[in-house]
C-alpha cells in the first residue's frame, strides 16, 4: 500500500533516510518506545533522547510493505512493518527510494556523508539554528571555530512556518564567518522539552561529523500588529441563519474602509466551483470545509483577511481550519450565527426546508442531519430581532476591537 505521512513524520523520515538520526534505522516499536520515554535509550541501552514515530492505518499490517510518499506523491521510502499497535503507530525499518525533493530549499540539503567528505579532515564545529545568530552567537562560534580549528557548519533547523526565516538568518550569518562555512538545512522538527530538543540536535550535529556543537539562541517571536497580521472570519450556523448576509456586509464595510485586501469564501459559491461536485455525505461536507480552510490559510498567510461563511456543522472540522489557520501565523475568528432553526425554517429563503420537511432533500442539516453548536465562538449572533447593519456592525465592531481594522 501508499501512504503519505504527516508534515513532522516526513520530516523525521528524511533525516532517518539521511542517516542524521543514525543509529536508527527506523520509525521505532513499543519496546523502544518505552525505553526512551523510560530511560533515554533505545531498547538495547544505545542513548537516544525522543519519540520517533509514524501513524499507519489499520491495513498496514506486520510483516507488509508501505510506500512512503511526498505530499506530491513521490516514492520516499520503503517501510517494512514489523509492529502496529492500537494507537496506530507503526514501527519497522525505512528504505530510501530517491532523495526527498518536498519543501523549500532543497538544495541546501546534504546528507552527513556529504558533510563528512567535504570535512575530509578537518573537525567541524555544527552551529544548529532556530533563529538568526546575534552578535554575541556570532562572536562565540568564530572564536570556538578559530580555537578548534574547524569548519563551522550552520545548521538552520528548517521544520515548518518559520523554516525559510531560519534558513535566510543561516545564509546571513554565513557571511559573517569564515569563508570556508557550510549551510546544510536541517528539517528537524523541534521536541517541546528544551532538554530533549537539544540532545536531539546533538546527536544530529555528531552524525554530521561535528567535533563540537554550540545551540543557537532561541528566536524571539514579535508578533505583528494584528491590522498586519493575516485573519479568517468564519461564520458557521443553519442554512438560512444569515451567514452569507453578514459575511457579504461584512466585505463590503471592509472594502469601503480600503484597509485590508478581502477573500470572501461563501459557502453557495464554493460548492459551485472548489467543491462541485462533493455532496452532503459528512465525510464530503468536512473535505469542503477543508478546502475552504486551506484556501483561507493561504490568504490569511500573506497578511490577508479572508471571510468564509459555511455551515460548516461539525466541531472538530470547525477546530481543523482554525489550527490550520493559526499554524500559519494567522488569526481566526469563530462567528455563530445562532438563529435558531425556526426562524431559519420560517424565512426558508430557498424553500429547502419545505422540500427537506417533504423528505425531498436528504441529510438536510437542523431537519435530518446535525449541526454540532460551537462552545469556542468568538462571536454568537442571533439574527431573529435584529437588523442586517445591526449584525454586520456586530461583527466589525469585534474586528476593530480585536484590532484587525482600524
Ligand atoms: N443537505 C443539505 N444540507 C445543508 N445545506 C444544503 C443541503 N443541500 C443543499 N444545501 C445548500 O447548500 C448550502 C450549504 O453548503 P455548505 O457548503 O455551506 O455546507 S457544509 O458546510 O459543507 O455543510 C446551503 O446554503 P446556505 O443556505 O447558504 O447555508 C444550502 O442552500
Ligand atoms: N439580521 C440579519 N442578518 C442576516 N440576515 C438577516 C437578518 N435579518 C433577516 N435576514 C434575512 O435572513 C436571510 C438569511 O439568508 P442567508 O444570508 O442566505 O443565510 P445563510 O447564508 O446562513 O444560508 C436573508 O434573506 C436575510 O435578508
Amino acid at each position: 500500500m501508499e501512504w503519505t505521512p504527516e508534515a513532522r513524520e516526513l520530516a523525521d523520515l528524511e533525516l532517518l533516510l539521511s542517516g542524521a538520526f543514525e543509529p536508527l534505522t527506523g520509525f521505532l516499536g513499543h519496546d523502544d518506545l518505552h525505553a526512551v520515554h523510560e530511560r533515554g535509550t533505545l531498547a538495547d541501552g544505545t542513548p537516544w533522547p525522543v519519540p520517533v514515530t509514524l501513524h499507519l492505518p489499520e491495513e498496514a499490517a506486520p510483516g507488509g510493505e508501505v510506500t512512503l510518499l511526498d505530499p506530491e506523491g513521490v516514492p520516499l521510502a520503503v517501510l517494512t512493518v514489523t509492529e502496529r499497535g492500537h494507537d496506530g503507530l507503526a514501527a519497522g525499518p525505512v528504505r530510501g527510494l530517491g532523495a526527498a525533493e518536498h519543501g523549500p530549499f532543497a538544495r541546501l540539503r546534504r546528507t552527513p556523508a556529504e558533510v563528512r567528505d567535504l570535512l575530509g579532515d578537518r573537525p567541524a564545529l555544527a552551529v544548529t539554528m532556530r533563529g538568526p545568530l546575534d552578535d554575541l552567537a556570532l562572536t562565540e562560534v568564530t572564536a570556538t571555530a578559530k580555537e578548534l580549528d574547524a569548519v563551522v557548519v550552520l545548521m538552520p533547523l528548517s521544520y515548518g512556518e518559520p523554516g525559510p526565516a531560519v534558513v535566510r538568518a543561516a545564509l546571513k550569518a554565513k557571511d559573517r564567518l569564515p569563508e570556508d562555512t557550510l549551510v546544510v538545512s536541517v528539517p528537524l522538527a523541534p521536541r517541546e522539552e528544551a532538554e530533549l530538543d537539544l540532545e536531539l540536535r546533538e546527536h544530529v550535529a555528531t552524525a554530521y561529523g561535528a567535533a563540537e556543537h554550540l545551540a543557537g539562541p532561541e528566536p524571539v517571536s514579535i508578533p505583528g500588529p494584528p491590522h498586519r497580521r493575516g485573519l479568517v472570519v468564519f461564520f458557521t450556523g443553519l442554512s438560512g441563519s444569515g451567514k452569507s448576509t453578514i459575511a457579504r456586509g461584512l466585505r463590503d464595510g471592509l472594502l469601503e474602509l480600503g484597509s485590508r485586501t478581502v477573500t470572501y469564501l461563501d459557502g453557495d459559491v464554493v460548492r459551485a466551483l472548489l467543491s462541485k461536485g462533493l455532496t452532503f455525505s459528512k465525510a464530503d461536507r468536512d473535505l469542503n470545509i477543508r478546502r475552504i480552510g486551506f484556501v483561507a490559510a493561504e490568504a490569511a498567510r500573506h497578511g490577508g483577511l479572508a471571510i468564509c461563511a459555511p455551515i460548516a456543522p461539525y466541531a472538530a472540522t470547525r477546530a481543523e481550519v482554525r489550527e490550520m489557520v493559526e499554524s500559519v501565523g494567522a488569526d481566526f475568528l469563530l462567528v455563530h450565527v445562532a438563529t435558531p432553526l425556526e426562524e431559519c425554517e420560517r424565512r426558508d429563503r430557498k424553500g429547502l426546508y419545505a422540500k427537506a420537511r417533504a423528505g425531498l432533500i436528504p441529510e438536510f442539516t437542523g431537519v435530518s442531519d446535525p449541526y454540532e453548536e460551537p462552545d469556542d465562538a468568538d462571536l454568537v449572533l442571533d439574527t431573529t430581532h435584529i437588523s442586517i447593519e445591526a449584525a454586520v456592525s456586530q461583527v466589525l465592531g469585534a474586528l476593530r476591537s480585536g484590532g484587525w481594522v482600524r
